[in-house]
């Protein structure tokens, strides 16, 4: 219960991503308020968990501030996990037709969603992972291609792109990986 004289949870979500930031907001508002700031954070090679925790940091340290953060990987179970946190820029040189040629030799087009968000409340202050994983497989494009890989990425029979925005945030990666940060901000409000 949020009372007028209560502060409401305010999260400084740091993307240079317009379409992760509406699906943050569409997921954690009204509960938590979601500001942002546009920066482009640098990212390390490492795992995925490596990968969000460093982002995590440099953005604490960029803005002075409570920061949270968001990695998005796609793993292809046929190359060891590969692209992974690496996926933005294959997405960019091959695209959705190169994506699906890459896995042409292998009959298994299996793969995972992985979305990581760090919390940091500040510089020095240690960040907290939130993960989410969906299990779906790499197909030809279906749906309207607005959102990075939404349109090759099938679960449950349907691509991401193809789902409405209600139905994709409930079994996306992102929605429950913020099912998790929800959580635990609750918590930390009742404490
Ligand atoms: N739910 C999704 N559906 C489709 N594509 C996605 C989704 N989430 C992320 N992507 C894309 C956007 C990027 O090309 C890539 C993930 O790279 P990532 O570094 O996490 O994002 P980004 O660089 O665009 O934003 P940020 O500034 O938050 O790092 O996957
Ligand atoms: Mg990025």
């Amino acid at each position: 219960m949020t009372g007028p004289s209560e502060a409401r949870h305010i999260v400084n979500f740091i993307t240079g991503n317009a379409n992760k930031l509406r699906e943050v907001k569409e997921i954690l508002e009204p509960a938590i308020q979601v500001e942002s700031q546009a920066l482009d954070l640098l990212e390390i090679q490492g795992t995925l968990e490596e990968v969000t925790l460093d982002k995590c940091r440099r953005a604490a340290d960029l803005t002075g501030g409570p920061v949270l953060v968001e990695d998005t990987s796609l793993c292809f179970n046929a190359l060891g996990g590969l692209p992974g946190p690496y996926i933005k820029w294959f997405m960019t040189s091959i695209g959705h037709e190169g994506l699906n040629n890459l896995l042409a030799a292998y009959p298994d087009k299996s793969a995972k969603a992985v979305c990581t968000f760090g919390y940091s409340a500040g510089p020095g202050h240690a960040p907290i992972l939130f993960q989410g994983i969906t299990d779906g497989k790499i197909v030809p494009t279906r749906g309207p291609a607005t959102f990075g890989w939404d349109a090759i990425f099938e679960c449950g029979g349907q691509t991401y792109a193809e789902m409405d925005k209600t139905e994709k945030n409930k079994v996306s990666h992102r929605g429950k990986a913020l099912a998790k940060l929800q959580a635990w901000f609750a918590k930390e409000m009742t404490a």
